[in-house]
């Protein structure tokens, strides 16, 4: 004879797993059957989150699936099983799938990551789908936003996985880890546990085992926090994105992103910290707070300051922001600026200097180009501009250790060396920065761009006097000078 709790424990299990069942459906249902995507691919891991992911679309949505995808690590034996596991369930389904393998798979996270996403993408296009469905479930974002807040995130950022990507559907992402559990334990699912879900090596699974839990302890709510802050950073990012759209970029052929700095003026501070990180991502570039900040700051002086062609600031991740001048407005005296944000090519000392040359407009010497101008001297730094005399012959040459100058303003002849170091020019840099001399012996040094003039090269207007402006082209962006 059984008793009766057991059995109103058991009817309670069965009711909650129907709730799960029924829950977890709808929203794969919204998100698949119902969604904007024509046919999908899943990624399936073989864990039990996509391993639910997999039973329920199958439920619900079976029209639109493509087939599955599944990505080989590489690390043992647990990962073969898991691929193994998939086959089986998607021929039991009767869909298609396509396995990928890592090619280094001693590489780490975030090599693996960015190998899976290009091979789930690929799979897609195989298979026909214009989407690729994850099971990332309402804990991953979590984890995810704490991870960003950790890193310094900006809003951007902080969006974790509700950011929209192109052809990504999540369509567990509101759905606790505890239903998807029921899900499975419901259905009878069988999954591979991944054993590196367990160790503390990552900070996921630090933040998922012991940060949350003991932050969520010491204040109740914090989770829910997380979620609320991820949710308002999306809404946010939505918009800046919608900002973005309206000012014009241009890439260039290496994925530099050129933005013509009037488009910018318009903004504060506040306007600009939402832009720019929006711009910079269609570049393929994550800003981060105190980049955002950086960059927000520099545009700011550099529309306020019409003095920076060639200035630049380097910002985290090898990436730099210069000022160039940009192409003539029509009908515009200037040549308006643009800002350029770009991967900062590695910098490598010139091997042998090149020799004397005429000093000619358009002429390359090394990693500088020169210019002979009329009229855009108000849009350069003065230290890279120069009105040079025109009764001579002038040379551009490579700095020699011995080189003096008598600089303009200064008593006698000092060391060429000791204004380089005044500048802020490292020491690896000077070998080949270019000195204009005067023809014939070559020995009267007149001009030293970005450094220094003598009295014979002025920045003003002189008769008879040509003015030329240099700027360096070897891709590194001369620190930015403070008035
Ligand atoms: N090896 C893989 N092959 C295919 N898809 C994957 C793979 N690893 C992860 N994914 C996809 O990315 C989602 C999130 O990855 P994550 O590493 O958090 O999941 P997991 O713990 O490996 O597996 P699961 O989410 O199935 O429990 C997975 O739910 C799955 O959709």
């Amino acid at each position: 004879m059984t008793t009766p709790v057991p059995v109103e424990r058991d009817a309670e299990r069965d009711a909650d797993a129907r709730r799960s069942i029924r829950a977890v459906r709808a929203r794969v249902r919204a998100a698949l059957a119902d969604g904007a995507s024509k046919r999908v691919v899943l990624a399936v891991s073989g864990g039990r989150d996509s391993m639910v992911l997999l039973d329920a679309a199958c439920a619900v949505a079976r029209e639109r699936l493509a087939g599955v995808a599944v990505f080989d690590h590489g690390t043992g034996p647990h990962a073969r099983a898991a691929v193994r596991r998939v086959r089986r369930a998607a021929a039991r389904h009767g869909l298609p799938v396509v396995v990928g393998r890592a090619a280094l798979p001693d590489a780490g996270e975030a090599v693996w990551r960015e190998a899976r996403w290009r091979f789930l993408r690929r799979a897609a296009r195989r298979l026909g789908a214009d989407a690729v469905a994850t099971a990332h479930t309402r804990d991953d974002q979590v984890e995810t936003v704490a991870m960003r807040v950790l890193r310094g995130a900006g809003p951007r950022g902080l969006a974790g996985l509700l950011a929209t990507r192109q052809g990504v559907v999540r369509p567990l992402l509101a759905v606790g880890a505890a239903r998807v559990a029921a899900y499975a334990h419901a259905r009878g699912l069988r999954w591979v546990e991944d054993p590196s879900n367990a160790s503390r090596r990552f900070l996921r699974n630090r933040l998922r085992h012991e940060l949350l839990p003991a932050l969520e302890a010491a204040r109740p709510g914090t989770r829910r926090l997380l979620l609320a802050l991820g949710r308002e950073a999306a809404a946010w990012r939505a918009e800046a994105e919608a900002l973005a759209e309206s000012v014009a970029v241009t890439r260039a052929a290496d994925g530099a992103l050129h933005v013509a700095l009037p488009l910018l003026a318009g903004y504060d501070a506040e306007g600009l910290a939402v832009l720019w990180p929006a711009l910079a991502a269609r570049g393929g570039v994550r800003l981060d707070r105190r980049g955002t900040a950086r960059l927000v700051a520099f545009t700011i002086r550099v529309a306020a300051e019409a003095t920076a062609v060639g200035a630049g600031i380097p910002l985290a991740g090898g990436i730099e922001v210069v000022v160039r001048r940009g192409r003539r407005v029509p009908g515009g005296r200037e040549a308006q600026r643009e800002l350029v944000l770009r991967r900062a090519a590695a910098w490598r000392p010139t091997a042998s200097p090149p020799g004397n040359e005429p000093l000619a407009d358009g002429l390359t010497f090394g990693g500088w180009r020169f210019g002979a101008s009329q009229g855009e001297a108000a849009a350069v730094d003065p230290a890279w501009s120069a009105w040079l005399p025109a009764d001579r012959p002038l040379e551009v040459r490579a700095w020699r250790p011995g080189d003096r100058i008598r600089a303009a303003g200064k008593q006698g002849a000092r060391r060429v060396k000791r204004f380089l170091a005044e500048a802020g020019i490292p020491g690896r840099e000077r070998p080949g920065w270019p000195v204009v001399v005067a023809g014939g012996d070559g020995q009267e040094i007149l001009w030293i761009p970005g450094v220094c003039r003598s009295d014979a090269a002025t920045d003003r207007h002189a008769t008879p006097g040509q003015h030329f402006i240099c700027e360096r082209i070897d891709r590194r962006p001369r620190p930015e000078r403070r008035g």
